[in-house]
């Protein structure tokens, strides 16, 4: 039935255009009821379909048109232009309509495009350009981009504009080998193919090097701005926190990467795509003969384009029935080989965990189960391949034909020469092939459509972690810096992610110049509290003041190493080169670290080689050298032995005399190290409050 309903429609529009064509009434009324009864019967999105292919249609019809006009004024093409005639009235009307519709229909989707695109091109700095054989000059980033783009955009249109001259070359080609005519056809092969066909080759070399360069320019900057947002201000720490973006890390390798590439691959492609389509339309539409209904004496305008198009569209259609499920298929196997990645990873990770647990059948499975899920997804994906090539290549063998039984009468009634017959089939086989664009990009665009996606995501994220931050607008932990010296809390109630309640603190004051001691039982909010203090805790609200203009340090339990040298995990988060080889190694000596003064320019990776008790001795270190004005320090010696910690927290009271301290930990031997102590007190809400107590108070 359905399939009735838009055969129906299809004869109706081939009727409206018959009948207008030839100023026929009877046929433009039964067209316009045919389609109107056909209307009837599809739902809402047909008819918006509908008007989009008609709108297409027209569109087409309208460049061309315009184009043919342009180009036969300026003469540049041999022999074979001619003007043609604007569209007439009822299908321009419907054309106009739909071509509203199609065009409001992608605002949308080119928006967000250009919202991730833009800022490139309009990016200030300034940069060197190496584009040999032009010698090096500095220029702005985003001026280049442009400069490129437009430069790939006109090269471009040279090879559309080849493509379409060679097309005239076959013509003039045949048609000397069929009058025998040795001299044109020498003619042609040497001084017009051969020049034709270098300059295609020239221009193609010239556009690699073009293409990459703007590629890997545009990326590059992308996946700097990306990361560069992340880190700021601690961001990616809420991100984690808050669950709003997952892999950042494929984000801003992989999603940065699709999304210049896909941009750059769809935009020109489709931009050739366009003139391609144009500038053979007008050849196929532009040869007199090939307007005749083969077979008949009747002349429809333009009659073999009308074939090619609605041939393609109506092919496009059922491609797209077809391949429709590959969309989501491609999606599932991106996340799937993603899992199967990460598993991996963490396998990595906790190599030493597993090893020691005998934990590889376990893992062996678990990995086997993730490739399985590959496996089954990937045979889906096959199948809906299967069934999608066998169509189309059934349809390119098709394509191969069609031309020739369209034009043979003409051909053998001897009213078209051999180069009319093949360059108007070829000329077919480009219209048609334009038309398939999108076709042949089912795969990619499913993978573009979910880079795109990704990326806006992540920039939204990336904006809410900015504003929840330290001084964000959103953020509701005011931590002012004052003047004075110590730190206070006036009122701080922190949450957890999802709102509950953990920690409610009020009038704490964090002298300077002395060492206190925060204790409390496991799980009641000490590293919160810590957190919230460095400015990095987004959840609950309240007010802080640190002082003014004053360095803190906060050294976590575990502590972190970056991949490198000896000497710059030790020097983190300063440069490598930030302090002398004898401040490193007289660090080093104070925190017993003696041992790997020599291997200072050795790169491991250190934090799978120290020790534990190593690893937080090396932060101590850290904290010698940086000389902070408040140190936290979050169990950062629990690792130690007992004797060990005493040593070190006597060196560090003697070697920072100026540093106020504040420590977290839960061996009673510490106390005897700090001068004050804070605990925190259970509510009855549950949340817990620190509070400052006597040393000999608190259990
Ligand atoms: N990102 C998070 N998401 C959800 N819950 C969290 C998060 N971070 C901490 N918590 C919870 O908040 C509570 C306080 O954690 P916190 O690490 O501050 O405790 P702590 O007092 O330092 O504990 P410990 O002495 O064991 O180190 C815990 O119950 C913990 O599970």
């Amino acid at each position: 039935m359905r399939l009735l309903s838009f055969a129906v429609a299809a004869l109706a529009v081939i009727a409206l255009v018959v009948g207008q064509q030839s100023s026929s009434a009877g046929i433009l009324g039964l067209g316009a009821v045919g389609l109107l009864l056909a209307f009837a019967t599809f739902r809402a999105t047909e008819i918006s379909t509908f008007l989009k292919i008609f709108s297409v249609v027209f569109a087409v019809e309208y460049v061309a048109t315009g184009a043919g006009a342009v180009l036969a004024q300026v003469g540049f093409w041999p022999e074979g232009w001619q003007a043609i005639a604007p569209p007439a009235s009822l299908p321009t009307t419907i054309g106009v309509f739909g071509i509203l519709v199609y065009a409001i229909s992608f605002i949308p989707a080119i928006q967000r495009i250009a919202r991730l695109a833009s800022p490139y091109f309009e990016a200030p700095e300034s940069t060197t350009a190496n584009l040999w054989p032009v010698k090096p000059f500095r220029i702005g980033t985003g001026r280049l981009g442009i400069a490129l783009l437009v430069f790939l955009v006109v090269l471009n249109q040279l090879q559309v504009g080849i493509s379409l001259r060679l097309s005239f070359f076959n013509r003039d080609f045949y048609n000397a080998i069929q009058e025998k005519d040795a001299n044109g056809f020498w003619y042609q092969l040497i001084y017009v193919f051969s020049v034709w066909a270098a300059i295609a080759v020239i221009s193609n070399l010239i556009e690699i090097v073009a293409n990459y360069t703007l590629l890997i320019r545009w990326r590059r900057w992308m996946a700097e701005k990306f990361s560069g947002a992340w880190l700021n201000n601690a961001n990616h720490y809420r991100i984690s926190l808050a669950g709003t973006a997952d892999n950042p890390d494929q984000r801003i390798a992989e999603d940065t990467r699709a999304f210049v590439n896909q941009t750059y691959n769809f935009a020109l492609p489709l931009l050739t795509q366009v003139s391609t389509l144009v500038s053979f339309s007008i050849i196929l539409w532009s040869i007199p003969v090939a307007s005749v209904v083969p077979g008949t004496e009747i002349s429809i305008p333009g009659f073999i384009f009308w074939m090619a198009l609605i041939y393609s569209v109506a092919a496009t259609w059922i491609a797209h029935l077809i391949g429709r499920p590959m969309i989501g298929l491609e999606f599932e196997q991106e996340k799937r080989e993603a899992n199967f990645r990460y598993s991996l990873a963490r396998l990595r990770e906790y190599s030493e965990q597993i090893a020691l647990m005998r934990g590889e059948g376990s893992e062996q499975r678990h990995l086997s189960e993730r490739f399985g899920d590959i496996v089954t997804n990937f045979y889906r994906l096959v199948w809906a391949r299967v069934r999608l090539t066998t169509f189309t290549l059934s349809f390119a063998q098709a394509n191969v034909v069609v031309p020739y039984i369209l034009l043979a009468p003409h051909y053998f009634s001897g009213k078209i020469t051999l180069g009319i017959m093949t360059q108007v089939a070829s000329a077919f086989d480009r219209v048609q092939t334009a038309m398939s664009f999108f076709i042949d990009r089912y795969q990619s665009i499913a993978s573009y459509v979910a880079s795109i996606n990704r990326l806006t995501t992540f920039e939204a994220a990336i904006a809410q972690a900015q504003a929840q931050g330290a001084g964000g607008k959103d953020s509701a932990i005011d931590i002012a810096q004052k003047p004075g010296k110590d730190t206070t809390v006036e009122t701080l109630a922190l949450t957890l992610p999802n709102g509950k309640p953990i920690v409610n603190a009020s009038d704490l004051t964090l002298p300077a110049g002395l060492s206190t001691l925060v204790v409390g039982p496991s799980g009641s909010g000490k590293s919160t509290l810590f957190r919230a203090l460095a400015g990095i805790w987004p959840f609950g609200k309240g007010k802080v003041a640190t002082p003014e203009g004053q360095h803190m340090l906060l050294l976590p339990q575990r502590p972190y190493l970056p991949q490198g040298s000896l000497r710059a995990v030790l020097s983190y988060p300063a440069e490598p080169d930030a302090f002398s080889d004898a401040e490193i190694q007289a660090a080093m000596e104070k925190v017993k670290l003696g041992h790997l003064t020599d291997r200072l320019d050795e790169v491991d990776l250190w934090g799978q080689r120290l020790s534990g008790g190593e690893q937080q001795r090396l932060a101590v270190a850290r904290a010698l050298l940086a000389k902070p004005d408040w140190l936290f320090l979050d169990e950062a010696t629990a690792s130690l032995d007992e004797t060990l910690e005493n040593e070190i927290y006597a060196m560090i009271r003697r070697e920072l005399p100026q540093t106020s301290i504040v420590s977290i930990g839960h061996r009673s031997t510490l106390r005897a190290l700090h001068d004050g102590l804070v605990a925190m007190e259970k509510n009855a809400d549950g949340t817990f409050s620190p509070k400052a107590k006597a040393m000999a108070e608190a259990g």
